[in-house]
């Protein structure tokens, strides 16, 4: 199982949810962020050290799918997201160890 991690542009959020249902997705969570990338988020030179100053609203998409959906969803969440403008966000994959359904106590790929 893989966690994907998305940090996109807010307005894009309906869409990749959209995609992502036509994926397949079963579930997901949704957090309003702040951040900065290379390009955006200003900085500043205080006493010699750079400093952020500005941190851009984003979203963040977390979602939990069998390895067999994973690139269906990479891609799902890439062609919504996408403007082609800086600070069009980043994906993030990492390894799940276990998932369980609170209700039914259900694990691993069945709980997800
Ligand atoms: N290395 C990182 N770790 C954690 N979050 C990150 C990282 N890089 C970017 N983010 C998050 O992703 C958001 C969008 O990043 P952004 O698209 O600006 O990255 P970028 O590398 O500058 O890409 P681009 O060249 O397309 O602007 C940031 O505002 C931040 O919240």
């Amino acid at each position: 199982m893989k966690k994907i991690e998305a940090i996109i542009k807010p307005f894009k959020l309906d869409d990749v949810r959209e995609a992502l249902s036509e994926a397949g997705v079963s579930g997901l969570t949704v957090t309003e962020v702040k951040g900065f990338g290379r390009q955006k988020g200003h900085t500043e030179l205080y006493r010699g050290a750079e400093y952020v100053v500005d941190f851009l609203p984003k979203v963040k998409i977390e979602l939990v799918v069998d390895d067999k959906m994973l690139d269906r969803c990479i891609e799902a969440i890439t062609g919504a997201a996408r403007t082609g403008k800086i600070g069009d966000g980043k994906i993030f994959v990492t390894t799940v160890e276990q998932v369980i359904r609170i209700r039914t106590g259900e694990q691993g790929p069945e709980a997800i």
